[in-house]
C-alpha cells in the first residue's frame, strides 16, 4: 500500500512504517496529481488542496487530513469520486484554548482587562469555542456566545444574535470553520459593516480561518480606532499575510494555535486508526507526545505556569521579526505542552 504523508505532520512516521513500507513523505504544497496517481492513501494538512484536480484519475480511495479544519477538501468532489475522506474533529481544540488561556492572561497583566467586569463574545461554540467559554468563564468574564446552527438545532444553552455580541463585547472571539455558502457563511462574517457596528472597542481575536474576518476591514478598524486590539493566528492569504496588519496587531502568530504536541498526537492517533479501519488492518502503536525537559520546573502561580507553559507573544515576536519565515516557523515548530508533567505542577 503507497501511502503519500505530509512531511511536516509530526509522530507519525514509526506508525506508518509498521503498516507500510511504501511512504512517500512530501512538502504539503508540493504534492501534485503525479504523487497522487499510483498512491492509495494521502494524509495531508491544510496546505494540500484535495480536489478533482489533485485526484481525478489516481489510484487513491482514502484521504485524511491531519486537523480540524477542512476547508481545503473539496468534500463534493470527494463523494462524487467515492474516495472516503476523515479529518480529526478536536484533535487540537485544548491546544487553542490553552493560546486563548494565555491571551487572556496577558490581556489582564499587560492590558489591564479586569475579566470580572468584561464580557467576551464566542462566535462559533464547537470544539474549540466550548473550551473557550469554560476558560473564559472560569477567570471569572461575562460570557455571550453566537452560534446560529447549534441555535437552531435546539442545543442546550444560551445562544445570542450577532448584534448583541457587536453591542456588548470587550473581547469577541472567532472559532467558526471557513464556510463560504449556504444558510451560516462564514466567508468575512467580519467586516466593514461588523467593525461599524462595534460599541466597545473590544479586542478582535481569530484564531479560525483567515478569511472570516476581512483583514483589509479590520486593519481599517484598527486604524480608526472602532477596535482595540487585534489578535492574529489565521491570516488570509497564509503565508502572504498581510504586513500592515501584522505591524499592528498586538499578537500576530503563524497558524499555531493548535500547535500543542498533544494536539498534533492526538491528531496522528485519529488519522491512523481512520486508516487502520478503511485498510482493515490493526492499529500499530498509540502515539505520545514528547516529554517536557527533565529540568522543567512548573511555577506556582497558575497564570505564571500557564504563560510558561505556553506565551503567544514568543511566536509573535518571531513572525513580526522575521514574517517571510511564516511556513518555516509553523514547520519547525519548538515543542509546547498543554500541561506540566505530574510531580512538577
Ligand atoms: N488556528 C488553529 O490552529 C486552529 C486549530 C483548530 C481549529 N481551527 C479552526 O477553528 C474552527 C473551529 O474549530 P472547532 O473544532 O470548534 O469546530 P466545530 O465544528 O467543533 O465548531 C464550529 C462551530 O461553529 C458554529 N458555526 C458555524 N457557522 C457559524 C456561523 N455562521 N456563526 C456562528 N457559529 C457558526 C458551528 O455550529 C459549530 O458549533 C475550525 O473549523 C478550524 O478552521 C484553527
Ligand atoms: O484546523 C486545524 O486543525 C488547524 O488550523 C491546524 O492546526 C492547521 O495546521 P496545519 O495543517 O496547517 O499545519
Amino acid at each position: 500500500m503507497k501511502i503519500v504523508i505530509d512531511d511536516k505532520i509530526p509522530y507519525i512516521r514509526d506508525a506508518i512504517s509498521r503498516i507500510t513500507d511504501d511512504a512517500v513523505y512530501l512538502k504539503g504544497s508540493e504534492i501534485g496529481p503525479g504523487d497522487a496517481r499510483d498512491a492509495d492513501a494521502l494524509i495531508v494538512r491544510t496546505r494540500t488542496r484535495c480536489d478533482e484536480q489533485l485526484l481525478s484519475g489516481s489510484r487513491v480511495r482514502f484521504v485524511a487530513t491531519a486537523t480540524i479544519g477542512f476547508d481545503h477538501i473539496d468534500a463534493a468532489y470527494m463523494e462524487r469520486a467515492g474516495i472516503e475522506w476523515m479529518s480529526c474533529p478536536g484533535c487540537n481544540s485544548a491546544s487553542v484554548a490553552q493560546y486563548l488561556r494565555s491571551v487572556l492572561i496577558l490581556l489582564k497583566r499587560d492590558k489591564g482587562m479586569r475579566p470580572e467586569s468584561s464580557t467576551i463574545g464566542i462566535v462559533g461554540c464547537g470544539h474549540v469555542g466550548s473550551k473557550v467559554a469554560q476558560v473564559a468563564a472560569g477567570m471569572g468574564m461575562r460570557v455571550l456566545v453566537c452560534d446560529p446552527p447549534r441555535q437552531e438545532r435546539g442545543d442546550a444553552g444560551t445562544f445570542v444574535a450577532m448584534s448583541d455580541i457587536e453591542e456588548q463585547c470587550d473581547v469577541i472571539t472567532f472559532h467558526v470553520p471557513l464556510v463560504k455558502d449556504g444558510p451560516h457563511p462564514t466567508l468575512h462574517m467580519a467586516d466593514a459593516d461588523f467593525f461599524g457596528r462595534l460599541q466597545c472597542r473590544p479586542v478582535i481575536i481569530n484564531t479560525s480561518r483567515g478569511a472570516v474576518v476581512d483583514n483589509d476591514a479590520l486593519l481599517d478598524a484598527l486604524i480608526y480606532n472602532k477596535v482595540k486590539d487585534a489578535v492574529i493566528d489565521t491570516w488570509e492569504h497564509e503565508p502572504q499575510i498581510n504586513l500592515r496588519l501584522m505591524d499592528r496587531a498586538w499578537i500576530a502568530t503563524p497558524h499555531i494555535a493548535g500547535y500543542s504536541a498533544d494536539g498534533k498526537a492526538n491528531a496522528d492517533n485519529m488519522v491512523i486508526s481512520g486508516l487502520c479501519r478503511h485498510f482493515g488492518i490493526s492499529v500499530p502503536c498509540i502515539i505520545s507526545p514528547p516529554e517536557l525537559p527533565q529540568d522543567f520546573v512548573a511555577a506556582d502561580d497558575p497564570d505564571d505556569l500557564s504563560l510558561q507553559l505556553y506565551n503567544p507573544l514568543d511566536d509573535s515576536s518571531r513572525l513580526k521579526a522575521s514574517p517571510e519565515s511564516f511556513e518555516e516557523l509553523r514547520g519547525n515548530y519548538p515543542l509546547r505542552r498543554e500541561s506540566a508533567p505530574a510531580g512538577r505542577a
